[in-house]
């Protein structure tokens, strides 16, 4: 017999509708709940004496997370996708027009379809646990809310927070939820239930929301809400620079909330949010969706458990030693010791640690208490007490091949045989690092990105020595401080800076060539990368950019010369932003508009000249990228394209709408893209020419992806 997702039970007058979706983690709706729903509330429309409804989760530790988004990638035709959109609104109007009150008790996240449903009731209880979420982030998958989400949260929340929202997919723990009027009470999970039905028997109502002046003058007029439209479209579009249709068709949607009847309003949500279901953004989006949850699953080694890290040390309290530190405490919830050689060096580590959690505690996301408690889990020291029992010792100190090494003597002295000596090395090879160990199959490369507590990709780097169950514990490790872990070749720039050097060497040859900083940086802006190449440079550091390259060049050839004017911005003592010289003027500048320091052009000879059609010159730095990208695959550098899109995306931020470089070259078709790199190898060098595996998949007709 099939199992059925719905239990109704009825206890003094009050109906318990329970959902949980049979062999699956997490609720997610699909389209053939439809008939068992529809039953359900045929019998519930017929008992008069209902005194109310109270939807609530059968899954321990989540409500429901939207719509089942596989049942919206199987969608043939947008006309598919808007029966989908329509059926949940004939669902949801039935729901809301029950004749007693109806009750969302809420544990856990409740996203998307989720929080539609929640929306369609009369009342919503949550829990106040770290766990629950309420949100619309069908944005982050280039879609809309197509449950009704964006009618019905602006009436509750208010037009602007709506608005918020759904176009930054932004999710609200219960506190800030309760604050927007979101949910009507936030109760502790043991009792969620109780309070729940405590709204039976109330009036059925329609949401107010509640607003301050300013938001009432502004929303509650025709020429207010004219003016917030307005600003908030242009707003929009500054930020996705056209490349994300999903937002405006949010804001249309809103505005046709305001403007038209219920019914169109509706049947215009479902045909844009079916548009947005076939368009190549949200299925890009979709499928990094399903990527990054299958990496997450994935284990390596048939037969090797990965061990729980619950014992950390870091070497070195600078930037990236202190990032590490904190994820490593607050996130994969170790016990963490910062060795430095000075107790500045500590010090400015625990520092980092506790600005992060003070902020945390400002906006109310943690108490006193919970920042004091984490605070406890990162101690420090300049020597090496406390580090005996660590398992993993992760190294960020000065990138010099003897003083790791020596690093790795010190640690194998005194630690412990089993200890892991992680180094965050972004340019040298672990096998170097790892020469003189003793135990060199308990080193490996844990390449982080800055800032640590904010990027999402970490980079495992095993040698050739480096046995299986510390490659397993490194990656278990990455994954509980909330990484993205894909597992890499040994090898200069490993993946994610070997494909970022031509890219940004390209740039370089460009502004050689004329184009000014600012057309350089809003052209690749504009392509859909978070910085351009120009701003990357100052923030990561021309210096450290000038370090790596030679080191590239050495181990994999001329492609990756860096133009040798570029060495005259270091004798200028431009280091980028952290010395305040640079590309853009930093010094006497703050809170500006970034300014380009025209000085650059002087120090390096350049007088910039007419701007080059934007295409031609994305086209330049972004085709060296991929063409290195399908070097990096042929190569064994990555494992699989989905590992480098899922690196580029979440390691350099390339366009996510795009799917990552595998996806993109696919789009671009691997033929195309061949004849346009041997346009460009003869137009502007040898650089350009497209890769062996690269022709050989174009001559035999394949794709990344089938
Ligand atoms: C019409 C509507 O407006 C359209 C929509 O609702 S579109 C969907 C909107 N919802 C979302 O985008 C939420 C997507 N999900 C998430 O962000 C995260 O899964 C989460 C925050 C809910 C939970 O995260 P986490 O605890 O790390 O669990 P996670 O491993 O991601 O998910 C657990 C399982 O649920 C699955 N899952 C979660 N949400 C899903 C969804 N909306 N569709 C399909 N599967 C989903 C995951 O694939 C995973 O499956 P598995 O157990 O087979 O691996």
């Amino acid at each position: 017999m099939e199992q059925q997702t719905f239990s109704l039970s009825i206890e003094q007058n009050i109906a318990l509708l329970k959902m949980d979706v049979a062999g699956e983690s997490m609720n997610t709706l699909k389209a053939e709940f439809g008939p068992e729903l529809d039953a359900i509330l045929d019998d519930l429309s017929q008992q008069s004496q209902l005194q109310g409804l109270v939807v609530y989760s059968g899954k321990a530790d989540s409500f429901v997370a939207g719509a089942d988004i596989a049942m919206l990638d199987a969608c043939e035709t947008a006309a598919d996708a808007q029966q989908l959109s329509q059926q949940g609104h004939k669902v949801f109007a039935r729901l809301a027009s029950l004749p007693f009150p109806v009750i969302a008790a809420i544990h856990g996240p409740c996203l998307g379809g989720g929080l539609e449903l929640a929306l369609a009731c009369d009342y919503r209880v949550c829990s106040d646990h770290d766990k629950t979420s309420l949100g619309l982030p069908e944005v982050q998958l280039g879609l809309l809310p197509g449950g009704g989400g964006t009618q019905r949260l602006a009436k509750l929340v208010g037009l602007q927070k709506a608005l918020e929202m759904m176009l930054t997919g932004k999710q609200l723990r219960a506190k800030q939820a309760l604050k927007s009027g979101l949910v009507d009470e936030m109760v502790p999970n043991s009792v969620l239930l109780e309070v729940a039905k405590k709204y039976a028997g109330k009036a059925k109502r329609k949401p107010k929301p509640k607003l301050s002046t300013i938001s009432k003058l502004l929303e509650g007029n025709a020429l207010g809400r004219n003016i917030l439209f307005s600003q908030v479209t242009k707003q929009t579009l500054s930020k996705t620079r056209g490349n994300y249709p999903a937002p405006m068709e949010i804001i249309a949607c809103v505005k046709a909330g305001v403007e038209k009847n219920s019914e169109a309003a509706y049947l215009e949500e479902a045909q844009r949010f079916s548009k947005l279901v076939k368009s190549p953004e949200s299925a890009a989006l979709r499928g990094l969706f399903f990527a990054s949850n299958e990496l997450k699953k994935e284990s390596l080694f048939e037969g090797v458990e990965p061990r729980k890290i619950k014992q950390v040390a870091v070497l070195g309290g600078g930037l990236m030693g202190a990032g590490i530190a904190f994820v490593s405490a607050t996130k994969a919830k170790a016990q963490v010791r910062i060795k430095d050689i000075s107790e500045k060096g500590v010090l400015g580590g625990l520092n980092y640690a506790y600005k992060l959690l003070d902020k945390k505690r400002q906006r109310r996301f943690i108490s006193h208490a919970q920042l004091q408690q984490q605070m406890n889990d990162i101690t420090g020291g300049t020597d090496f007490t406390g580090m005996k029992n660590s398992q993993i010792v992760v190294e960020a100190v000065f990138e010099d091949l003897a003083l790791k090494q020596q690093m790795v003597a010190d640690i194998e002295a005194n630690c412990n045989q089993h200890t892991i000596f992680a180094s965050n090395t972004s340019s040298l090879p672990i096998a170097q690092i790892a020469a003189k160990a003793e135990r060199p199959e308990q080193v490996i490369g844990l390449h982080y990105f800055s800032p640590v507590e904010k990027m999402p990709l970490a980079e495992i780097i095993p040698h050739a020595g480096t046995n299986q169950q510390t490659i397993a514990d490194t990656v278990e490790f990455a994954r509980k401080q909330g990484k993205t872990a894909i597992v890499v070749k040994d090898g200069a720039g490993f993946y994610v800076n070997r494909i970022l050097a031509p890219y940004m060497n390209e740039a370089a040859i460009l502004l050689l060539e004329g184009q000014s900083v600012e057309h350089l940086d809003k052209t690749l802006l504009d392509y859909g990368f978070p910085v351009g190449p120009m701003t990357l440079l100052d923030e990561v550091g021309i210096d450290v950019g000038a370090k790596i390259a030679p080191i590239l060049e050495a181990e994999l050839g001329a492609r990756f010369k860096a133009p040798q004017a570029f060495s005259k911005l270091i004798d200028d003592k431009r280091l980028g932003k952290k010395n305040g010289r640079g590309f853009y003027l930093y010094q006497g500048n703050k809170g500006r508009a970034k300014k380009v320091d025209l000085q650059v052009y002087s120090v390096l000879g350049v007088k910039p000249g007419n701007p080059m059609d934007a295409e031609q010159l994305a086209k330049r730095c972004v085709y060296m990228m991929l063409n290195e990208a399908a070097r990096c695959l042929d190569e064994g550098v990555i494992n699989s394209a989905r590992d480098g899109d899922l690196g580029a995306i979440f390691g350099i931020g390339f366009p996510p709408f795009l799917g990552g470089p595998f996806r993109a070259m696919d789009k671009i078709g691997l033929a195309n893209l061949v004849a346009e790199l041997d346009e460009m190898a003869s137009l502007y060098g040898e650089r350009f020419a497209p890769c062996e595996a690269l022709k050989q998949m174009a001559e035999n007709k394949q794709s990344y992806y089938s």
